[in-house]
């Protein structure tokens, strides 16, 4: 081997040393550029792209005061069943919003936060993030002074908050353009889509517009998992979906209907007047559910307990002043828009009672006899006591508080409860009466969708059985319930809910848009959510409320119920009057399209709504075109000129 040149050696040292040099020099110059790009152009917060670690990172409180200044006022976007919500920055200068709970130890807060802790460690960012409002983390120090911990969730930042605001509150300008509200509609089903095709299926359980937040783009996103449950293997069995989304294992439903001779309405009360029964077991005897009158008809009842579950079950005593009183949430619904609540009021009572009146000429309340113990602890028979001061009490409209107090002084009863008890007595009959027609019909009653094309005629020949209360509250079976305190909601449609009172997790979901089985006591099932889609598919078509009196004149008030009212515009083949009249650029294929989808999700029958595969593959014109239920098609039957959507595979 011939001996290294000594002499190349310097030189060839020296150049590697060169190359190490500028190599080292180069790497220097671009870290320095990087970290100057960094502190001179921040990203814009939207473009940072939230991660999801799994599970959520932990903040301290002090962390989290800091990012929300003092959790400020100004900072303070929204206000939810639980809390409030504040605006704040991370030092990376990520915006972020902060749920502070305000659970005050109570059960449900808690349950709820852990919820949707527990749920968001399910969700996979990759496939969530564009559909799902990201959770990034939480806290859940001690509170220094308190025996219960400080319940905080961090949230990605939506810039144009609720759908509930931008829609039907702020109305804001670019929700105006129909193409954004489609693009939203999709947006929702794909989200809902993507938690029923997760293993197990997860169902959100309160779809409604105010869990829908929007980013600073106009996507809409699913939030709130509060309610959002796993299903179980069980659970899963009745619906589970195979590879192309069709269902597999659903039982297969004609949709026949049983023979009806209670109204919708009437059963509805019952179930509701054994909730409001079982929640007043719950409470301390100082801790009274607020009922306003004694009721004389099912229907005025209906609103009684609307109220119960609308928050007026108080902690602490008794006293109608602080809160809204019983029936009261329905007219302050709508406070703006220059609605004049008192005329609508008694124009819609002056309405009720004559109905009532039709339905009972004589004020009859067929009572049963039954006893409950007063306040002296003996016992008094109210059948004797109604019949004795049966003619004072007309119907609850014109009862004279004083006299009933008076009333009830001498019996040495507690106010009002004499009635309530009765009036649960006959209810708890009914339902009695109810099961049993149910067992032998192998159908529930929420089951029951519309009529058949002869059964409606059988009906329409038999109005007397049917009043037009039971029309107008018809699509609301079983909404009057919930499991949850509510946000600033009074204005909204959607019923405050009640938290603290329940503590039974199967109570949720939000009034106009809860599926009726679910409310109804049935279980919860992917069909639940698909049933509230097709209430917020009406409302975003709509841009309204699902409950809302804006006026007096009768053809408003016919209006007032979204669901019922679409119903009567598809069987009339009238469904694009339901159309949000300030929308621009109007599709009247897509408005048509998102209409009938509704109508199908809206079926009481749980297994004759669509898969939300199905509506995702309708409204992104994969699928076919849907048609009316068969019951809303006008006759002869028609259906849209849908003009075929289906996309060439
Ligand atoms: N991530 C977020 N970004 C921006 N605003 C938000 C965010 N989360 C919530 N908000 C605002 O705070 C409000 C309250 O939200 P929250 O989820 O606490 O209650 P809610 O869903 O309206 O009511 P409830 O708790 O009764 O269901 C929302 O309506 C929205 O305006």
């Amino acid at each position: 081997m011939p001996d290294s040149n000594p002499t190349l050696l310097p030189p060839i040292l020296a150049a590697s040393l060169t190359v190490t040099a500028l190599l080292l020099l180069l790497l220097l110059l671009i870290y320095r550029k990087k970290l100057s790009n960094k502190r001179t152009t921040p990203i814009p917060p939207d473009l940072i792209k939230p991660t999801t670690p799994t599970p959520p990172r932990r903040f301290s409180y002090s962390s989290l005061r800091l990012a929300t200044s003092s959790f400020s006022a100004s900072n303070r976007v929204g206000q939810g069943g639980f809390g409030s919500v504040f605006k704040g920055a991370l030092k990376s200068g990520q915006e972020i919003a902060v749920k502070v709970m305000d659970h005050n130890g109570s059960l449900q807060g808690e349950r709820e936060f852990h919820n949707e802790l527990s749920l968001a460690s399910k969700l996979d960012a990759a496939t969530c993030a564009d559909h799902v409002v990201s959770i990034l983390g939480f806290s859940s120090d001690h509170h220094c002074r308190r025996r219960y911990r400080r319940l905080l969730l961090v949230y990605e930042y939506m810039r144009n908050g609720s759908l509930q605001d931008a829609l039907l509150d702020k109305k804001c300008p670019e929700l105006m353009d129909w193409k954004k509200r489609f693009a939203i509609a999709i947006n929702i089903a794909k989200g809902i889509q993507i938690l029923h095709c997760l293993s197990p299926p997860i169902v959100h359980g309160d779809i409604k517009p105010s869990n829908i937040l929007i980013d600073a783009f106009f996507n809409a996103k699913l939030a709130d998992f509060g309610l959002a449950r796993a299903l179980t293997e069980d659970e899963v069995g009745g619906t589970v979906l195979d590879e192309e989304g069709t269902k597999n294992g659903d039982n297969i439903d004609n949709g026949s209907i049983l023979e009806e001779t209670e109204s919708v309405v009437t059963e509805e009360v019952a179930l509701n007047v054994d909730l409001l029964s079982a929640e007043a077991v719950t409470l301390s005897p100082d801790e009274t559910a607020v009922v306003d009158a004694p009721p004389s008809s099912t229907s005025e009842c209906c609103l009684d307990v609307v109220s119960v579950d609308s928050g007026n079950i108080r902690r602490g005593g008794v006293g109608r002043k602080k809160s809204l009183s019983g029936r009261d949430w329905w007219w302050k619904q709508d406070g703006g828009g220059g609605s004049e609540p008192g005329r609508v009021k008694d124009y819609v009572m002056e309405w009720i009672g004559s109905e009532i009146k039709k339905e009972r000429p004589n004020g009859e309340w067929n009572a049963t006899p039954i006893s409950v113990e007063g306040n002296g602890n003996e016992t008094v028979n109210v059948k004797a006591e109604e019949k004795k001061h049966r003619k004072r009490f007309e119907w609850w409209g014109s009862l004279d508080e004083e006299r009933i107090q008076k009333q009830n002084k001498k019996n040495r009863k507690k106010p009002r409860e004499w009635w309530k008890e009765e009036f649960c007595d006959e209810l708890a009959k009914k339902k009695k009466k109810r099961e049993v027609k149910g067992s032998c019909g192998g159908e529930m009653w929420w089951q029951r969708d519309e009529f058949s094309a002869p059964e409606r005629k059988k009906r329409k020949n038999s109005r007397g059985s049917k009043s037009s209360i039971d029309f107008w509250l018809d699509g609301f079976s079983g909404e009057f319930r919930s499991g949850r305190r509510n946000s600033q909601d009074w204005a909204s449609g959607e019923i405050p809910k009640s938290g603290g009172i329940s503590s039974t997790p199967s109570m949720r979901g939000t009034v106009c848009y809860i599926a009726p089985e679910y409310g109804g006591g049935g279980n919860l099932s992917e069909k639940c959510d698909v049933y509230s889609y097709g209430v917020l598919l009406l409302v975003l078509v709509s841009g309204r409320r699902p409950l809302q009196v804006t006026a007096s004149p009768m053809s408003e008030f016919e209006r007032a119920n979204l669901i019922s009212w679409a119903r009567q515009l598809a069987r009339n083949g009238k469904l694009l009057d339901l159309v949000d009249p300030n929308i621009q650029s109007l599709d009247r294929e897509q408005a048509m399209l998102c209409i009938t989808i509704a109508l199908l999700c809206l079926q009481r029958s749980p297994s004759m709504r669509p898969t939300m595969v199905e509506i995702v593959g309708m409204l992104s014109g994969e699928a076919d075109p849907p048609h009316l239920p068969f019951e809303f098609s006008p006759s002869p039957p028609s259906s849209f000129p849908f003009k075929t959507r289906k996309k060439a595979r």
